[in-house]
Protein backbone atom coordinates (compact mmCIF):
# COMPACT_ATOMS: atom_id res chain seq x y z
CA UNK A 1 0.00 0.00 0.00
CA UNK A 2 1.49 3.11 -0.71
CA UNK A 3 2.30 5.69 2.08
CA UNK A 4 -0.73 8.07 0.55
CA UNK A 5 -3.27 5.92 0.94
CA UNK A 6 -2.17 4.41 4.38
CA UNK A 7 -2.65 8.10 5.16
CA UNK A 8 -5.97 8.89 3.23
CA UNK A 9 -7.75 5.43 4.39
CA UNK A 10 -11.30 6.76 3.70
CA UNK A 11 -10.86 9.11 1.15
CA UNK A 12 -10.34 7.25 -2.13
CA UNK A 13 -9.44 3.15 -2.43
CA UNK A 14 -5.57 2.77 -3.00
CA UNK A 15 -5.60 3.29 -6.57
CA UNK A 16 -1.51 3.47 -7.04
CA UNK A 17 -1.73 7.06 -7.67
CA UNK A 18 1.54 7.91 -8.57
CA UNK A 19 3.69 9.84 -5.89
CA UNK A 20 3.05 13.85 -5.00
CA UNK A 21 4.42 16.66 -3.85
CA UNK A 22 2.98 15.44 -0.36
CA UNK A 23 4.09 11.75 -0.55
CA UNK A 24 7.92 13.43 -1.81
CA UNK A 25 7.58 15.41 1.55
CA UNK A 26 6.83 11.93 3.95
CA UNK A 27 8.84 9.76 2.46
CA UNK A 28 11.87 12.14 3.19
CA UNK A 29 11.10 12.80 6.61
CA UNK A 30 9.86 9.05 7.89
CA UNK A 31 13.53 7.78 7.30
CA UNK A 32 14.52 9.55 10.16
CA UNK A 33 12.14 8.50 12.54
CA UNK A 34 12.47 6.96 16.01
CA UNK A 35 10.62 4.24 17.10
CA UNK A 36 11.96 5.11 20.65
CA UNK A 37 10.40 8.15 20.46
CA UNK A 38 6.84 6.71 20.25
CA UNK A 39 6.74 5.86 24.27
CA UNK A 40 3.94 5.86 26.04
CA UNK A 41 3.62 9.17 28.40
CA UNK A 42 3.05 8.29 32.00
CA UNK A 43 0.79 11.66 32.70
CA UNK A 44 -2.62 10.95 34.37
CA UNK A 45 -4.11 13.23 32.09
CA UNK A 46 -2.86 10.38 29.85
CA UNK A 47 -6.11 8.18 31.22
CA UNK A 48 -8.37 10.93 31.71
CA UNK A 49 -10.16 10.19 28.56
CA UNK A 50 -12.23 7.74 27.72
CA UNK A 51 -11.89 7.42 23.90
CA UNK A 52 -11.35 4.41 22.04
CA UNK A 53 -8.19 3.88 19.57
CA UNK A 54 -9.60 3.00 15.99
CA UNK A 55 -8.17 0.84 13.40
CA UNK A 56 -7.46 3.34 10.05
CA UNK A 57 -9.93 1.14 8.35
CA UNK A 58 -12.68 1.76 10.71
CA UNK A 59 -12.82 5.64 10.94
CA UNK A 60 -12.11 8.41 8.83
CA UNK A 61 -8.99 10.53 8.66
CA UNK A 62 -7.37 11.95 11.86
CA UNK A 63 -5.21 15.32 11.00
CA UNK A 64 -3.48 17.65 12.52
CA UNK A 65 -2.90 21.53 11.24
CA UNK A 66 -0.31 23.27 12.87
CA UNK A 67 1.08 26.80 11.83
CA UNK A 68 1.86 30.44 13.33
CA UNK A 69 -1.16 32.69 14.51
CA UNK A 70 -2.36 34.30 11.39
CA UNK A 71 -1.33 31.45 9.04
CA UNK A 72 -5.03 30.48 8.05
CA UNK A 73 -4.97 27.41 9.92
CA UNK A 74 -9.10 27.44 10.75
CA UNK A 75 -9.62 28.83 7.42
CA UNK A 76 -8.30 25.70 5.37
CA UNK A 77 -8.83 23.30 7.90
CA UNK A 78 -12.49 24.25 8.08
CA UNK A 79 -12.65 24.00 4.30
CA UNK A 80 -11.16 20.96 4.13
CA UNK A 81 -13.60 19.30 6.81
CA UNK A 82 -16.48 20.93 4.80
CA UNK A 83 -15.24 18.92 1.82
CA UNK A 84 -13.78 15.58 3.62
CA UNK A 85 -17.07 15.38 6.08
CA UNK A 86 -14.90 15.13 9.09
CA UNK A 87 -15.50 17.79 11.80
CA UNK A 88 -12.92 20.52 12.79
CA UNK A 89 -12.10 21.30 16.25
CA UNK A 90 -10.22 24.09 16.92
CA UNK A 91 -8.89 24.21 20.62
CA UNK A 92 -9.03 28.38 20.45
CA UNK A 93 -12.27 27.98 19.82
CA UNK A 94 -13.08 25.69 23.15
CA UNK A 95 -10.98 28.00 24.77
CA UNK A 96 -13.14 30.83 23.54
CA UNK A 97 -16.68 29.21 24.00
CA UNK A 98 -15.51 28.75 27.57
CA UNK A 99 -14.70 32.33 28.01
CA UNK A 100 -18.05 33.24 26.78
CA UNK A 101 -19.83 30.99 28.81
CA UNK A 102 -20.55 31.88 32.94
CA UNK A 103 -18.42 29.07 33.91
CA UNK A 104 -15.89 28.78 36.44
CA UNK A 105 -13.14 28.85 34.23
CA UNK A 106 -13.66 31.94 32.08
CA UNK A 107 -12.15 34.52 34.46
CA UNK A 108 -8.63 32.55 34.89
CA UNK A 109 -8.98 31.78 30.95
CA UNK A 110 -9.85 35.76 30.02
CA UNK A 111 -6.75 36.63 31.73
CA UNK A 112 -4.17 34.15 30.11
CA UNK A 113 -5.57 34.37 26.54
CA UNK A 114 -5.68 38.28 26.97
CA UNK A 115 -1.84 38.04 27.09
CA UNK A 116 -0.88 35.78 24.22
CA UNK A 117 0.05 33.38 27.27
CA UNK A 118 -0.65 29.24 26.42
CA UNK A 119 -3.44 27.67 28.83
CA UNK A 120 -2.25 25.12 30.92
CA UNK A 121 -1.98 21.58 29.73
CA UNK A 122 -4.88 20.46 31.91
CA UNK A 123 -7.53 22.84 31.17
CA UNK A 124 -6.79 22.59 27.13
CA UNK A 125 -6.99 18.27 27.74
CA UNK A 126 -9.90 18.53 29.40
CA UNK A 127 -11.61 20.85 26.95
CA UNK A 128 -10.23 18.86 23.86
CA UNK A 129 -11.62 15.61 25.65
CA UNK A 130 -14.84 16.38 26.46
CA UNK A 131 -15.12 18.01 22.80
CA UNK A 132 -13.78 14.14 21.46
CA UNK A 133 -15.67 12.38 23.63
CA UNK A 134 -18.85 13.51 23.02
CA UNK A 135 -18.17 13.37 19.21
CA UNK A 136 -17.62 9.84 20.06
CA UNK A 137 -21.02 9.48 21.58
CA UNK A 138 -22.52 10.96 18.65
CA UNK A 139 -20.98 8.70 16.25
CA UNK A 140 -18.28 11.45 14.73
CA UNK A 141 -15.74 9.49 13.06
CA UNK A 142 -12.15 11.56 12.74
CA UNK A 143 -11.81 15.19 13.04
CA UNK A 144 -8.93 18.07 11.80
CA UNK A 145 -7.85 19.48 14.70
CA UNK A 146 -6.55 22.87 14.64
CA UNK A 147 -4.64 24.59 17.46
CA UNK A 148 -3.55 21.32 19.08
CA UNK A 149 -0.79 20.16 20.21
CA UNK A 150 1.45 22.97 21.05
CA UNK A 151 4.00 22.05 23.25
CA UNK A 152 5.52 18.69 23.22
CA UNK A 153 3.70 17.44 26.17
CA UNK A 154 0.17 17.70 24.62
CA UNK A 155 2.04 16.03 21.23
CA UNK A 156 2.93 12.58 23.34
CA UNK A 157 -0.19 12.67 25.15
CA UNK A 158 -1.68 12.76 22.12
CA UNK A 159 0.33 10.89 20.53
CA UNK A 160 -0.39 8.02 23.33
CA UNK A 161 -4.32 8.52 23.33
CA UNK A 162 -5.30 8.57 19.62
CA UNK A 163 -3.36 8.02 15.98
CA UNK A 164 -2.57 10.97 14.12
CA UNK A 165 -2.43 10.32 10.13
CA UNK A 166 -1.31 13.58 9.37
CA UNK A 167 0.37 16.97 10.41
CA UNK A 168 -0.10 19.83 8.23
CA UNK A 169 2.42 22.70 8.74
CA UNK A 170 1.29 25.96 7.18
CA UNK A 171 3.97 28.33 6.77
CA UNK A 172 3.73 32.36 6.11
CA UNK A 173 6.52 34.88 6.67
CA UNK A 174 5.58 36.48 9.95
CA UNK A 175 5.24 39.97 8.55
CA UNK A 176 2.61 39.20 6.80
CA UNK A 177 1.52 37.17 9.75
CA UNK A 178 1.56 40.14 11.87
CA UNK A 179 -0.65 41.95 9.24
CA UNK A 180 -2.83 39.09 8.92
CA UNK A 181 -3.38 38.76 12.51
CA UNK A 182 -4.25 42.85 12.52
CA UNK A 183 -6.82 42.71 10.15
CA UNK A 184 -8.96 39.85 11.77
CA UNK A 185 -12.77 40.17 11.96
CA UNK A 186 -15.46 38.09 13.23
CA UNK A 187 -19.17 38.60 12.96
CA UNK A 188 -20.71 38.38 16.29
CA UNK A 189 -23.66 37.44 14.95
CA UNK A 190 -23.07 34.75 11.96
CA UNK A 191 -19.87 34.08 13.79
CA UNK A 192 -17.76 33.73 10.16
CA UNK A 193 -13.91 34.97 10.00
CA UNK A 194 -13.13 37.67 7.65
CA UNK A 195 -9.78 39.82 7.01
CA UNK A 196 -9.79 43.38 6.21
CA UNK A 197 -5.91 43.53 5.90
CA UNK A 198 -4.68 43.66 1.88
CA UNK A 199 -1.39 42.29 1.79
CA UNK A 200 1.02 43.67 -0.55
CA UNK A 201 4.79 42.00 -0.34
CA UNK A 202 7.61 42.35 -2.51
CA UNK A 203 10.04 39.86 -3.49
CA UNK A 204 12.70 40.32 -1.30
CA UNK A 205 15.99 38.72 0.43
CA UNK A 206 15.05 35.59 -1.70
CA UNK A 207 11.19 35.53 -0.67
CA UNK A 208 8.85 35.43 -3.31
CA UNK A 209 6.37 38.57 -3.60
CA UNK A 210 3.41 37.75 -1.95
CA UNK A 211 -0.24 39.26 -2.19
CA UNK A 212 -3.34 38.61 -0.49
CA UNK A 213 -6.84 40.55 -1.34
CA UNK A 214 -9.05 40.91 1.76
CA UNK A 215 -11.23 38.86 2.83
CA UNK A 216 -14.68 41.07 3.03
CA UNK A 217 -17.77 40.33 5.22
CA UNK A 218 -21.07 40.51 3.07
CA UNK A 219 -22.98 43.89 3.47
CA UNK A 220 -25.42 42.35 6.42
CA UNK A 221 -22.21 41.12 8.61
CA UNK A 222 -20.09 44.89 8.19
CA UNK A 223 -21.55 46.57 11.15
CA UNK A 224 -21.55 43.76 13.36
CA UNK A 225 -17.67 42.82 13.09
CA UNK A 226 -15.68 42.44 15.95
CA UNK A 227 -11.94 41.92 16.37
CA UNK A 228 -10.74 39.06 19.30
CA UNK A 229 -9.00 40.84 22.47
CA UNK A 230 -5.92 38.90 21.66
CA UNK A 231 -5.48 40.46 18.45
CA UNK A 232 -3.51 43.47 19.49
CA UNK A 233 0.17 44.04 17.87
CA UNK A 234 1.51 43.09 21.40
CA UNK A 235 -0.43 40.37 22.21
CA UNK A 236 0.25 39.00 18.63
CA UNK A 237 3.70 39.21 18.48
CA UNK A 238 3.87 37.59 22.07
CA UNK A 239 2.10 34.47 20.71
CA UNK A 240 4.21 34.51 17.68
CA UNK A 241 7.20 34.25 20.45
CA UNK A 242 5.40 31.87 22.14
CA UNK A 243 4.96 29.47 19.27
CA UNK A 244 8.68 29.57 18.37
CA UNK A 245 9.53 28.72 21.55
CA UNK A 246 6.83 26.27 22.39
CA UNK A 247 5.35 24.80 19.58
CA UNK A 248 8.13 24.61 16.97
CA UNK A 249 9.65 21.96 18.53
CA UNK A 250 5.84 20.25 17.88
CA UNK A 251 7.13 20.40 14.44
CA UNK A 252 10.20 18.15 14.40
CA UNK A 253 8.12 15.43 16.72
CA UNK A 254 5.78 14.46 13.93
CA UNK A 255 8.62 15.30 11.46
CA UNK A 256 10.79 12.61 13.18
CA UNK A 257 7.64 10.65 12.73
CA UNK A 258 7.19 11.24 9.28
CA UNK A 259 3.91 12.52 9.58
CA UNK A 260 4.75 16.35 8.78
CA UNK A 261 3.90 18.15 5.16
CA UNK A 262 5.31 21.35 4.93
CA UNK A 263 3.01 23.77 3.05
CA UNK A 264 4.44 27.10 1.89
CA UNK A 265 1.18 29.24 1.47
CA UNK A 266 1.49 30.69 -1.62
CA UNK A 267 -0.48 33.43 -1.15
CA UNK A 268 -4.26 33.84 -0.55
CA UNK A 269 -7.28 31.34 -1.10
CA UNK A 270 -7.42 31.43 -4.71
CA UNK A 271 -3.78 30.36 -5.43
CA UNK A 272 -3.33 28.33 -2.13
CA UNK A 273 -6.79 26.34 -1.83
CA UNK A 274 -5.89 24.90 -5.18
CA UNK A 275 -2.40 24.22 -4.41
CA UNK A 276 -3.36 22.61 -1.23
CA UNK A 277 -5.95 20.04 -2.60
CA UNK A 278 -2.97 19.12 -4.65
CA UNK A 279 -0.08 18.43 -2.34
CA UNK A 280 -2.90 16.27 -0.75
CA UNK A 281 -3.44 14.91 -3.60
CA UNK A 282 -7.51 15.71 -3.30
CA UNK A 283 -7.92 17.92 -6.41
CA UNK A 284 -9.93 15.28 -8.54
CA UNK A 285 -11.61 14.95 -5.40
CA UNK A 286 -12.86 18.37 -5.17
CA UNK A 287 -13.92 18.25 -8.71
CA UNK A 288 -15.91 15.14 -7.67
CA UNK A 289 -18.06 16.57 -4.94
CA UNK A 290 -18.46 19.93 -7.09
CA UNK A 291 -19.62 17.88 -9.86
CA UNK A 292 -22.46 15.88 -7.58
CA UNK A 293 -23.43 19.38 -5.97
CA UNK A 294 -23.46 21.14 -9.94
N1 LIG B 1 -3.37 23.71 22.49
C1 LIG B 1 -3.43 24.80 23.26
N2 LIG B 1 -2.69 24.88 24.40
C2 LIG B 1 -2.73 25.95 25.20
N3 LIG B 1 -3.48 27.05 24.95
C3 LIG B 1 -4.26 27.03 23.83
C4 LIG B 1 -4.27 25.90 22.94
N4 LIG B 1 -5.14 26.16 21.93
C5 LIG B 1 -5.64 27.38 22.16
N5 LIG B 1 -5.11 27.92 23.30
C6 LIG B 1 -5.41 29.25 23.89
O1 LIG B 1 -6.38 29.91 23.08
C7 LIG B 1 -5.82 31.06 22.46
C8 LIG B 1 -6.41 31.23 21.08
O2 LIG B 1 -6.07 30.10 20.31
P1 LIG B 1 -6.14 30.12 18.71
O3 LIG B 1 -7.45 30.63 18.28
O4 LIG B 1 -5.72 28.77 18.24
O5 LIG B 1 -5.06 31.24 18.38
P2 LIG B 1 -4.04 31.57 17.21
O6 LIG B 1 -4.73 32.58 16.39
O7 LIG B 1 -2.91 32.15 18.02
O8 LIG B 1 -3.65 30.34 16.44
C9 LIG B 1 -4.32 30.84 22.52
O9 LIG B 1 -3.58 32.06 22.46
C10 LIG B 1 -4.17 30.15 23.85
O10 LIG B 1 -4.29 31.05 24.94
Amino acid sequence: MTTLARLLPKLRPASGASSSYFQRCLSSSSAAASQSESQIPSHPLFFSANLTRRDPKDRNLQWVFLGCPGVGKGTYASRLCNLLGVPHIATGDLVRDELSSAGALSAQLKEIVNQGKLVSDEIILSLLWKRLEGGQDKGQSGFILDGFPRTIKQAEILEGMIDIDLVVNLKLPEDILIEKCLGRRLCSQCGKNFNIASINVKGENGNPAMSMAPLLPPENCMSKLITRTDDTEEVVRERLRIYNDKTQPVEDFYRRRGKLLEFNLPGGIPESWPKLLQVLDLDDYEDKQSAATA
